[in-house]
């Protein structure tokens, strides 16, 4: 298939933004797709390359695009990087430039979408001796063969920023519509296999009963189940009859896969840490039975007994070098909370039970080791609840998970299965879009940060300016992510690909016509930077808008 039918695809995708439209254009297109083909297009439409769980990234920086476009238009690079600031983006100042282009490729073949496809990859694997050129002339040899229109998307789709508007929840929603299959079951599907690719192969080949049969591979990430707010301990534990309540540690989720001798170990964004964590790896492997396993816990770091911040354990379980030292100098502790699998699928069972068996296969005799603290309660003994509570906080951790005792582990949902309690008044993440440059002494710091919400088109809709909260070093750090995502700067403004997400503490939720969402937070404060989270996880303007009227 012509990588031209993909791009009048996504050229009528980014011409609505009303989700329904943009779903009934993809799901026609999946119609005609043919097998081959199909799993390729679900990532494509992504803007993605490689599933989510991959190690694997393109990592190709925009100047290296920029060369690769001077070259084929014959043009030099300031007249590039000219078009992208007026054109706002690299894909658009690509078929700008294209449009001047006075020799066309009349005689060179067109591009196929499962070429594309196989030469991005080519892209994002190449390293060692001479590898720029090397990728530079990938690039050419895509860009040569493009109409503008393709130049357009290519060169969005290598720097990984689509802009189409078209996230997971539309990809699947079209897989249901094109083969006429129930949401749910593609939901769950997807939630379990985390494989758009295959749910749309299975969906189409096999229907509705094929796509009931996926389940867990270990090895394969699993989207984590999410909680929501309790109003009131004791409320929500009457409502569930008996909960599982747990102490609620501020660290890192961890779903820990073995898979014969292979072990595993992904964040909630499914990112792969296990090289980062040798010594959590072989903790684990002391403490679990020889069988094929998926459990979930917190990684945290402790110092002299006390919990350490997040952005300290993000670091350790993020390092790629000097690991060894590592270990030394920011020792890690495991709490696990769950078991999804052990020997064959576990998460149907009620988390009862999913406890039961993880008390009983895992020895937890090591210090760095443990299962999280808990207690099981009814209206009987209330009062645990509140005890598990304070001595969770007087230990330095954020507060308490209240679980319904009878539930299903539900990947990918945030439900009212399981809530938590926290301390600390609920905060929201949020994603950097734009920012202001200060004055006098912080005139080269961007002081005041434009953050926006998800809306149910999987569009973002601006909330609020903060700009407090914000230490030197983390103003340093902010700015230079900034600069390096920076799609436009006009004076002091700057405004940047969605990339930086932050979590925001305020005091209140007032209306307000000045922002998309219209409202916007009182006393915005940065809590941090949540390098742990991604765009699919910031909170959206239905949330907010909720969190209003509570
Ligand atoms: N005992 C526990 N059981 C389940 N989750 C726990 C537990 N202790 C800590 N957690 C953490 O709490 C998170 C659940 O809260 P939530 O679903 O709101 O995630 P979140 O958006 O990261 O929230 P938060 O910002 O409050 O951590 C889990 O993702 C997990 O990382």
């Amino acid at each position: 298939m012509k990588y031209q039918e993909l791009v009048n695809v996504y050229e009528a995708l980014s011409n609505t933004t009303k989700r329904l439209k943009k779903t009934d254009i993809l799901a026609n297109f999946f119609k005609k797709v043919d097998d081959e083909t199909l799993p390729i297009v679900t990532l494509l439409a992504l803007g993605k390359v490689f599933p989510f769980y991959s190690e694997q990234e393109m990592g190709i920086g925009d100047k290296l695009v920029m060369k690769a476009i001077s070259k084929v238009i014959g043009v030099n690079e300031n007249e590039v990087e000219n078009q992208i600031r007026d054109q706002g983006d690299i894909g658009a100042a690509a078929e700008k430039l294209y449009s001047k282009k006075s020799q066309t490729t009349f005689f060179s073949q067109p591009l196929s979408i499962k070429f594309v496809f196989s030469n991005l990859k080519k892209l994002a694997t190449i390293s060692g001796n001479n590898s720029t050129n090397k990728k530079i002339s990938i690039i050419l040899e895509l860009l040569s063969s493009a109409s503008g229109t393709e130049a357009k998307y290519i060169t969005r789709t290598i720097t990984e920023e689509l802009r189409i508007g078209v996230g997971e929840g539309i990809i699947r929603d079209a897989i249901s519509d094109a083969f006429d299959i129930n949401k749910s079951v593609t939901e769950r599907a997807y939630m379990l296999t985390n494989d758009l690719g295959l749910v749309a192969e299975v969906g189409k080949n096999q229907g509705e009963n094929g796509l009931k049969k996926l389940s867990l591979t270990p090895g394969k990430p699993v989207k984590p189940m999410l909680a929501q707010l309790s109003p009131n301990i004791d409320e929500s534990i009457l409502e569930m009859g008996e909960a599982l309540c747990e102490t609620k540690y501020d660290g890192i989720r961890m779903q820990v896969h073995k898979n014969g001798d292979n072990i595993t170990i992904f964040t909630r964004r499914l990112e792969n840490i296990t090289k980062a964590i040798p010594e959590i790896v072989n903790e684990i492997r002391e403490a679990f039975p020889d069988e094929n396993y998926i459990a979930e816990g917190e990684v945290i770091a402790t110092r002299n007994g006390k919990p350490l911040s997040f952005q300290n354990i993000l670091h350790r379980v993020r390092r790629k070098y000097n690991i060894e030292e590592a270990i030394e100098s920011v020792p890690l502790k495991v709490y696990l909370y769950d078991l999804l699998y052990y020997k064959k699928p576990t998460l149907d069972e009620p988390i009862k039970i999913r406890r039961e068996i993880l008390e009983k296969i895992v020895n937890t005799k090591s210090d760095n080791l443990n299962l999280s603290e808990k207690a099981m309660v009814n209206e009987d003994n209330l009062k645990d609840a509140k005890r598990l509570f304070e001595k969770s906080i007087a230990e330095g951790h954020e507060g308490i998970m209240i679980k319904d005792a009878k539930e299903p582990y539900i990947p990918g949902i945030r439900g009212k299965k399981m809530l938590k309690f926290k301390a600390e008044p609920e905060t929201l993440d949020v994603v950097v879009v734009g920012g202001t440059y200060g004055i006098g002494k912080r005139g080269n710091f961007i002081g005041s940060y434009m953050v926006a919400l998800r809306n149910d088109d999987e569009e973002l809709e601006t909330v609020a300016h903060v700009a407090t909260g914000l230490t030197d070093e983390t103003l340093a750090k902010l700015t230079k992510m900034m600069e390096k995502y920076k799609i436009n700067e006009k004076g002091t403004k700057i405004i940047v690909k969605p990339k930086i997400i932050l979590e925001i503490a305020y005091s209140e939720i007032v209306k307000s016509p000045e922002y998309d969402a219209g409202y916007s937070l009182r006393f915005p404060v940065v809590k941090r930077i949540r390098d742990d989270k991604g765009l699919e996880d910031i909170d959206t303007v239905e949330r907010l808008k909720s969190m209003y009227k509570e």
